[in-house]
């Protein structure tokens, strides 16, 4: 189905957020919802070298993973008329030229709803050139540590859509999140000393 498709007459669109968009959409919306999508995970697999870090150090962001098993929450955000266009002008710059993801279409499920409706999500895919795959919590919490960008430091996105989730999704358990915000956290006291002591020019 095309997307043109799915704008309806009634000219609405749905896009999913479930990184940085949760916290920060920063483009105009009708309204919003929390809720899920199944058969993908949300995975720290994603490398940024612009928001979150550069070509030299790329920090690591989130993308979605095939996975009949799981399913991952966040933010529906409906745009109408005028928004859908500025929407996606927006979006296609910081999501995909910036940010290496491509669209696909998915079924959202708003909390508390039976019926779905299909939304815009972005991904990105193995075949992404900036796209940096599985490791462990603790490699992944290493480079978060030590990467930031243009947008700010990349602890402070995963720390934003930790929060998401432990105010928004408290009943939802998300290991692989959590499992990194944890390791960052035994990190920090090396982290703090490492600053203390690091020479200032
Ligand atoms: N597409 C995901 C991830 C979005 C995301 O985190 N994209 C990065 C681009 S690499 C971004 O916009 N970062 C802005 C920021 O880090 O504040 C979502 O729906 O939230």
């Amino acid at each position: 189905m095309k997307l043109k498709e799915i704008v309806t007459e009634k000219s609405s669109l749905w896009i999913f957020g479930y990184g940085s968009l949760v916290w920060k959409p920063d483009f105009k919306f009708s309204r919003s919802k929390i809720g899920y999508i199944n058969g993908y995970s949300r995975k720290f697999w994603h490398g940024d070298t612009f928001h979150r870090g550069n070509k030299e150090t790329p920090g690591r962001v989130v993308t979605l993973v095939e996975d009949s098993e799981a399913c991952t929450w966040g933010v529906g955000y409906e745009v109408h008329g005028a928004q859908i266009e500025e929407s996606l002008r927006y979006l296609n710059i910081r999501e995909s030229s910036l940010g290496g993801y491509v669209t696909e279409l998915v079924e959202f499920y708003p909390r508390g709803e039976d019926e779905a409706v299909l939304a815009l999500v972005y991904i990105a895919t193995s075949d992404n050139p900036i796209y940096l795959g599985p490791a462990s919590s603790e490699e992944i919490a290493a480079q978060i540590a030590m990467s930031s960008g243009k947008t700010g430091h990349n602890i402070e996105y995963l720390v934003r859509l930790a929060e998401f989730m432990r105010l928004y999704c408290p009943e939802v358990e998300d290991d692989h999140l959590f499992s990194i915000e944890t390791a960052i956290i035994a990190m920090l006291p090396y982290l703090i000393n490492k600053k203390r002591s690091m020479p200032v020019f």
